[in-house]
């Protein structure tokens, strides 16, 4: 058999996650890998978490983001605090530094078991989120789904947490629209080159929101926390919040701070559920045998 990495399967507030130790490898985890183990109900996931050893001085490692399509991703913050669990875990340190394709992430683990990620400075600039064309203020864009006169969604504010997201903001319950029929469409609009991660907000108080999430390359999933990263900065600079509040997604509350350096911290719980092996390339995998059940 191939020569096999560890790997965890995790979730963040039920976002799934597979934690890959790819450290003292040269190979990377191919987008077919990924699809086989989407594919697989026992290790279906959203984003596979790939531990490199570090490229960057003062790093404690490379960290690569895979969707369960196969795509990239530049960001995922409850993937990053699963890291930061199982790394914790086997070294004991609580504190790290990784670097990803969005820059460098410092992240803690704190003696409640809760783990906070700087997820960096969140960018508005149109063609930095990006968008297809120049809007001036991206608070608030010309993108709307529904009969012209009467859109079902419209007006979203979009930022970038080093991976682009609209949110769209409602009165109602967050759980009255078919996001699984808006998100498809929104997610490969063409205004997003790059595509988008789609959320509805609802403001509950100045320091509380919920939050839901179509999540480009993975589809709806019970927590995506770069979304509530850019739900809570958009809904701060849109003035319904302030720049301290809890994001209810689907899976549990998120809390998220927007600091005055203009850094996001989010800080949420993780989750270990089992251990095993796989090939990187192909995505055949077994289960470690402690953690048969
Ligand atoms: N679930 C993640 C977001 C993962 C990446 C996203 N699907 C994208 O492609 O940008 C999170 O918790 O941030």
């Amino acid at each position: 058999m191939a020569d096999l990495a560890q790997f965890a399967k995790m979730n963040g507030l039920g976002n799934d996650i597979i934690v890959a130790d790819m450290r003292g490898r040269a190979d990377r985890v191919s987008p077919d890998a990924a699809r086989t183990l989407n594919a697989d109900a026992a290790t279906r996931f959203d984003q596979i978490m790939a531990i490199h050893d570090p490229r960057t001085h003062g790093t404690h490692n490379y960290i690569e983001i895979l969707n369960s399509d196969g795509s990239m991703a530049q960001a995922c913050g409850n993937g990053t605090r699963c890291v930061v669990q199982a790394l914790a875990a086997e070294t004991g340190e609580k504190v790290f530094t990784f670097e990803t394709v969005a820059g460098i992430l410092n992240a803690e683990e704190h003696d409640d078991g809760l783990i906070s990620v700087d997820m960096g400075k969140p960018r508005f600039v149109w063609n930095e989120i990006p968008l297809a064309e120049e809007f001036r203020d991206t608070r608030m864009i010309e993108l709307q789904v529904g009969p012209i006169d009467a859109p079902v969604l419209h007006s979203p504010s979009v930022a970038s947490m080093g991976n682009p997201h609209a949110i769209f903001w409602v009165e109602g319950d967050v759980w009255d629209y078919d996001l699984e029929r808006f998100g498809p469409l929104l997610e490969s609009h063409p205004i997003f080159p790059e595509k988008a991660n789609i959320s509805i907000a609802r403001v509950l108080s100045r320091g509380e929101l919920d939050l839901r999430t179509w999540e480009r390359g993975a589809g709806l999933t019970r927590a995506c926390g770069s979304a509530a990263c850019a739900g809570a900065v958009s809904a701060a600079r849109t003035g319904r919040t302030g720049r301290s509040v809890t994001v209810n997604v689907p899976g549990g509350p998120l809390h998220i701070l927007w600091r005055e350096d203009d850094h996001v911290i989010m800080t949420g719980p993780a989750e270990w559920e089992f251990s095993g092996r796989f090939d990187p390339q192909t995505g055949v995998w077994e289960r470690d045998e402690e953690s048969v059940a």
